[in-house]
C-alpha cells in the first residue's frame, strides 16, 4: 500500500481563504481582528514560526501587533507587556511564542493572558474547560490535527488513537480533543510517552498513529499496521550542505517506509505546521467575534 498524503499547507490554503472572506465581512462591520505576537529572544526556529505568524495575519488581513523583546527582558516587564495587551480593546488574540527563556516562568506567563484573548489555548482556564468538555479555544497544532483527519474524510468516531508524546501543547491537548462527545472527538485513545513499557505493542494495533515525540525515526514501519492514518508533528532540523540554509527539515516519522504501509500520511515540511498557523487564524477571527457579540 502507498499512503495518501494529506497536505496541510493546501488545506491551511483553503481554510485561509475562507477566514480571508471572514475578515473582510467583519471588517464592512468596523471590526478588524488583532493579534498581538510576543517573542522573547532570538532563537532561529522561534523567530521563523513568528514571521511565519505575522506573514499569514498580513495575507488575510489580520491586524498584527509584533512585539520582540531581547533574551534578557525580566519577567516583570513581559508580564507588564501582557497586561497591557489584555487591556488593549484593538487586540482580540495574544500569543507569546514558546519556548521562553530559562529565567522566565513559562506557567506564570500564561497565566498573565487574559483567558478570552488566549488564541493559543495554554491558559489554565481554557485548558480546564476542554477537559470538561466547554467551548474553549482549542490549542493550535491539535486543532490543526483533527481538521486535517476530519477534511480526509477518516473516521474518528470508535477509531483507535495512539498518541506518542505527552506534551502540554500537543500530546496532552489532542487527547482531550479527541475524546471529546463531539465531531471532533469520540475516538479511543491511548498516550505513549517515554517512561511506556513497549510503545510499539500500543502503535501496532492504532487505527492512527500521531508521532509528537521530538526524534527523528521514532515512529517506523514496524511500529504501525497496514492501513492506519499517521500524522507527523515532528519538525527536526538536520544539517544538509546541499541545502540554502544548511539544513533540511524531517519529522519524527521514517516517512519512505511508514508511507509504504500507511494509507494516509502528512508530510513534513507542508503537513501539520502550515495547520498550526491556520487554527491561530481561525482562533483570532473567532476571538474577535465574540468580543463583539458575533455568532
Ligand atoms: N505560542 C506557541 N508557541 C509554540 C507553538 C504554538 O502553537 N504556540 N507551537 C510550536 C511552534 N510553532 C508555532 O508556534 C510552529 C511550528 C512549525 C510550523 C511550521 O509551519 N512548520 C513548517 C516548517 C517551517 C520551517 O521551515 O521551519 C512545516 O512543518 O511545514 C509552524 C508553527 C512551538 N511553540
Amino acid at each position: 500500500m502507498t499512503a495518501e498524503i494529506i497536505s496541510g499547507k493546501q488545506l491551511a490554503s483553503d481554510i485561509r481563504g475562507e477566514l480571508k472572506q471572514e475578515v473582510e465581512s467583519l471588517k464592512e462591520k468596523g471590526i478588524t481582528p488583532g493579534l498581538a505576537v510576543i517573542l522573547v529572544g532570538e532563537d532561529p526556529a522561534s523567530q521563523s514560526y513568528v514571521r511565519a505568524k505575522e506573514k499569514a495575519c498580513a495575507e488575510i488581513g489580520i491586524y498584527s501587533d509584533d512585539n520582540k523583546l531581547p533574551s534578557d527582558i525580566s519577567e516583570e516587564k513581559l508580564l507588564s507587556l501582557i497586561e497591557e495587551k489584555n487591556n488593549d480593546p484593538s487586540i482580540h488574540g495574544i500569543l507569546v511564542q514558546l519556548p521562553l527563556p530559562k529565567h522566565i516562568d513559562e506557567a506564570k506567563v500564561l497565566l498573565a493572558v487574559n483567558p478570552d484573548k488566549d488564541v493559543d489555548g495554554f491558559h489554565p482556564v481554557n485548558v480546564g474547560k476542554l477537559v470538561v468538555g466547554q467551548k474553549a479555544f482549542l490549542p493550535c497544532t491539535p486543532h490543526g490535527i483533527v481538521q486535517m483527519i476530519k477534511r480526509a474524510g477518516v473516521q474518528l468516531e470508535g477509531a483507535n488513537v495512539v498518541i506518542v508524546g505527552r506534551s502540554n501543547i500537543v500530546g496532552k491537548p489532542l487527547a482531550n480533543i479527541l475524546m471529546q462527545k463531539s465531531e471532533l472527538g469520540n475516538a479511543t485513545v491511548t498516550v505513549c510517552h517515554t517512561r511506556t513499557k513497549d510503545i510499539s505493542k500500543h502503535t501496532i494495533e492504532a487505527d492512527i498513529v500521531v508521532a509528537a515525540t521530538g526524534f527523528p525515526n521514532s515512529v517506523t514501519a514496524d511500529m504501525v499496521k497496514e492501513g492506519a492514518v499517521v500524522i507527523d508533528v515532528g519538525v527536526n532540523r538536520v544539517p544538509d550542505d546541499t541545502k540554502k540554509k544548511g539544513y533540511r527539515l524531517i519529522g519524527d516519522v521514517d516517512f519512505d517506509a511508514v508511507s509504504q504501509k500507511a494509507s494516509f500520511i502528512t508530510p513534513v515540511p507542508g503537513g501539520v505546521g502550515p495547520m498550526t498557523i491556520t487554527m491561530l487564524l481561525y482562533n483570532t477571527v473567532d476571538s474577535s467575534k465574540t468580543a463583539n457579540n458575533i455568532k
